[in-house]
């Protein structure tokens, strides 16, 4: 079974349009935890885009009513915000993401090939799981990283998964999902646990969880958002879970 953890910033896209709590962020996170989503994630970034300061320790509050449930917030390890939001919340997972402050959106994972990234890195790992936090660095499916990431003591990887959205199902989608597939394998050989996450949806997660072994977390946002508008925060839990297991 792979947990499944509903990123709630596109919610707050939404709430941010208005001078008011509607939608509520809360509630909705409430409702998803409710219906059996295992966690919930949020990518609270400098510009505000989506995830407000005040919205962390409220989230935190509301999966800390759920016993089994887990925080996720994911951010770049070198943002002073992010570092005194992990630090203010103790989230059960700290996600290392390498975007920068302006960025569109997560496009890419760590390089851990450049010994200068590790370097800088290793300190930020040890600081936050000196907080109690699990630290998850985002990676590109290269198996190559895998080593680098286990010698820096991280807990675990998040696959970058939006170059196995774009090849599915295109006929170039087994040569993609075999990168994965190998990251994830070597990750497994090193200790380290397997996350994934970006551009996952009910149309391309089963392939995905059918192909890639040992993934014990799934982060989905977009599209499971998308998917709310229509099915609802309840039912669209229940779709995903169907699959997840
Ligand atoms: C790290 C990642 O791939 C996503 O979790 C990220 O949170 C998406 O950020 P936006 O919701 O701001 O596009
Ligand atoms: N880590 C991925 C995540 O939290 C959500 O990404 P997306 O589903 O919004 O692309």
């Amino acid at each position: 079974m792979t947990k499944l953890s509903v990123n709630v910033n596109k919610i707050a896209t939404l709430r941010n349009t208005r001078h008011y709590e509607v939608p509520n962020l809360e509630r909705l996170a409430r409702i998803a935890l409710d219906a059996g989503a295992a966690g919930i994630t949020i990518h609270p970034r400098p510009d505000r885009r989506h995830i407000r300061p005040g919205d962390v320790p409220k989230l935190a509050k509301v999966v800390a009513e759920f016993p089994d449930a887990e925080f996720n917030i994911e951010g770049n390890p070198f943002g002073a915000e992010y570092l005194q939001h992990l630090a203010n919340v103790r989230p059960t997972q700290a996600t290392f993401v390498p975007d920068a402050d302006d960025q569109f959106t997560s496009d890419h994972g760590f390089d851990l090939s450049d010994p200068q990234v590790c370097q800088s890195l290793k300190p930020k790992i040890a600081e936050v799981q000196g907080l109690g936090c699990r630290v998850s660095l985002f990676l590109d499916p290269r198996p190559d990283l895998v080593p680098h990431a286990a010698r820096l003591g991280a807990d675990r990887i998040e696959l970058y998964t939006a170059p196995y959205a774009q090849a599915f199902p295109t006929p170039q989608l087994n040569s993609v999902l075999e990168l994965y597939i190998q990251t994830a394998q070597a990750a497994v050989e090193h200790g380290l646990g397997v996350n994934a996450g970006h551009d996952l949806s009910l149309d391309n997660l089963a392939r995905f969880l059918s192909s890639v072994p040992k993934v014990l977390e799934v982060s989905i946002g977009h599209a499971f958002i998308a998917d709310a508008l229509e099915f609802g925060m309840a039912e669209t839990v229940r779709r995903y879970r169907a699959i997840t297991g």
